[in-house]
């Protein structure tokens, strides 16, 4: 049976969305099934605002970053109109399918058109926090991680040249996973993240203390601590500031912000989009509706929407990681 797709990506972009829009194309082409590209997430979608993709259009788009149809947040969305006006825009088209490539938030979206129309809603967890149930890893994720290890390692070059004390604040939203993975691979020190403080205050005290004795037992020459933004009541520059003042060790904080965003996938972020890209056309065809297709244990998975929330179990999950690697919570 003949099928047209609404394709988007939503939420904050992540390096692969380019390569998951080309494998739903080419995937989608097989079966002779039509696909529209919406520009600029949900947005695109109210202001019927598409283009048609074909093996053309995703020539060699599988190694660039951001994505061909742009990406945004969309507060319409949050009200009943937003969701009124995108399922307005898909019969108009005769649309019977829609997948997003995006987050958590954009998978809320879904749910919210799922009440007002019938059609096929697949998801595709791309985002570079990590912070969705129902798969191992987002496509984005670990270029991410690749982008930070490249900056945290320079960092470690002056750092040691100064024998100083850096807090490097990464993404993730509320999400620990970005941190932590850029703390065990690039030899850091540390790690701040929500998930491993009960309470803030006796966390920073033991923090104080540990930087102390292993700078006064010269085990490094540096001291480098990863910290996901969002995990203190207070900013990787006044953390820096405390530590200068308890050490009496010159700290400086660096924020990495938006270049985490950037770049060409990695390897795993590229095949990880196309098995995702290609599973969504699948379930399409075997005519699912309302699940995120994602990978757990190299497995493909289907998980409802209504269960892709990033959630508490996280937190053991973090916890587990961190000490499987030996690393120091104190
Ligand atoms: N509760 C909701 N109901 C309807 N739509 C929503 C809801 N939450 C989010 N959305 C829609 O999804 C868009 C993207 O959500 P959000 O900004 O949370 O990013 P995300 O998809 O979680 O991705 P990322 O975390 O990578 O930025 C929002 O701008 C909004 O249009
Ligand atoms: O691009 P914006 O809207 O400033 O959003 C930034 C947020 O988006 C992300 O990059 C992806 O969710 C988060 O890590 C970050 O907190």
């Amino acid at each position: 049976m003949s099928k047209k797709i609404a394709l988007i990506t939503s939420g904050g972009d992540a390096p692969g969305m380019n390569a998951a829009i080309r494998a739903v194309t080419l995937q989608a082409e097989k079966y002779q099934y039509q696909v529209l590209g919406f520009i600029g997430g949900y947005n695109g979608l109210i202001d019927n605002h598409f283009i048609t993709l074909d093996c053309h259009k995703v020539d060699d788009i599988i190694r660039k970053g951001g994505t061909i149809l742009k990406s945004a947040r969309c507060p319409e969305m949050l009200d009943n109109s937003g969701p009124k006006r995108v399922v307005e825009t898909l019969e108009s088209n005769n649309i019977d399918s829609l997948i997003v490539i995006g987050g958590d938030g954009s998978f809320k979206g879904c749910l919210a058109i799922s009440e007002l129309w019938q059609g096929n809603i697949i998801g595709i967890p791309g985002t570079i926090d990590n912070d969705i149930n129902g798969t191992d890893q987002t496509i984005g994720f670990w270029t991410a991680v690749e982008t930070a290890l490249d900056s945290i390692d320079k960092i470690r070059d002056t750092a040691n040249a100064f024998e100083r004390i850096f807090i490097v604040e990464v993404m993730g939203r509320n999400c620990g996973f970005l941190a932590v993975e850029s703390a065990i691979g690039s030899g850091a020190e540390h790690i701040v993240c929500k998930e491993i403080i009960e309470d803030e205050v006796q966390f920073i005290d033991n923090l104080l203390v540990n930087i102390n004795k292993a700078i006064r037992n010269h085990r490094t020459d540096s001291y480098i601590i990863v910290m996901a933004e969002n995990s203190l009541s207070f900013s990787a520059h006044e953390l820096s500031k405390k530590i200068e003042r308890y050490t009496g060790v010159d700290s400086k904080a660096a924020i990495l912000g938006y270049i985490q965003r950037g770049g060409s996938p990695v390897a795993p972020d590229r095949v990880l989009a196309t098995q995702l890209g290609v599973a969504a056309v699948e379930a399409i065809k075997a005519n699912k509706s309302n699940i995120m297709v994602g990978m757990l244990n190299n497995t493909a998975t289907e998980t409802a929407f209504s269960a892709t929330s990033y959630s508490n179990t996280y937190n053991q999950k973090i916890i587990r990681r961190l000490n499987q690697l030996n690393f120091n919570l104190d």
